[in-house]
């Protein structure tokens, strides 16, 4: 594990997505960035609220979330409005994907009303991998799976029996739409994973399978 080499990966990356930004806000009025939860995204966040951007212009979704209140360690909306969403990139319109609704099944009309709002599509998509080659919120032991993968509906609530919460998460199809995607992974059990999905023909035993065809920019660091 190299901190550095990390924190370089996501300059550079946070460099990329700032300029896909300008491209896009230069022919459109606003630009649509859906970014992913986790660890490994912490320091991109930082090194992209520190780029010179229009970010009023800009909306910030999410790739998934946990149905959780955004004061809970885990959430992701929390952790985008501490990382990303400081200094002027607090101008940034964020959509969170939770609603005060008990479940996420409850929430998810609410919730794909409002992202439908949002200036699809995506300028950039940035996923996570997990170590079961899950990305987003499609994981291979999902109950929705095989819907998310398939359904034109924006968001889906996901039950998986792996994880100890709910969640919703963007559709494979919604995801698909953006203008370019990217694969933000670090350490070398994730570089093992993504070549076994890059071998292998089954995106319900590894769901980043679904992506690399978008084409999927890679951006990793050990
Ligand atoms: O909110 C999440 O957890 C993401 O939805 C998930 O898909 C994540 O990108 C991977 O699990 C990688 O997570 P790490 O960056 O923490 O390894």
């Amino acid at each position: 594990m190299s901190d550095a080499s990390r924190e370089r990966l996501a300059a550079q990356l946070a460099e990329a997505v700032a300029e896909a930004l300008r491209q896009d806000l230069a022919t459109q009025e606003r630009a649509l960035l859906v970014v992913s939860g986790g660890s490994t995204p912490v320091p991109f966040f930082r090194a992209l609220a520190a780029c010179e951007l229009p970010w009023s212009r800009i909306d910030v979704t999410l790739a998934d979330e946990r149905w959780v209140p955004e004061t809970a360690a885990d959430s992701n909306a929390r952790l985008v409005r501490e990382h990303l969403l400081q200094g002027p990139a607090a101008e940034a319109h964020f959509a969170p994907l939770t609603t005060s609704a008990p479940t996420p099944e409850q929430g998810e009309a609410e919730v794909a009303e409002r992202i439908e709002r949002l200036a699809w599509p995506a300028s950039v998509v940035i996923l996570g991998m997990g170590g079961d080659g899950h990305t987003a919120s499609l994981f291979p032991d999902s109950q929705e799976l095989a819907l998310a993968l398939a359904t034109d509906a924006a968001a889906v609530a996901v039950r998986t029996p792996s994880q100890p919460q709910p969640r919703i998460t963007l559709s494979a199809d919604r995801l698909h739409q953006a203008r370019r995607h990217v694969l933000h992974i670090s350490g070398g059990d994730k570089r093992a994973v993504l070549a076994r999905a890059l071998a292998g023909d089954d995106s319900r035993e590894l769901p980043i399978r679904a992506f690399l065809s978008c084409p999927l920019a890679t951006y990793w660091a050990p």
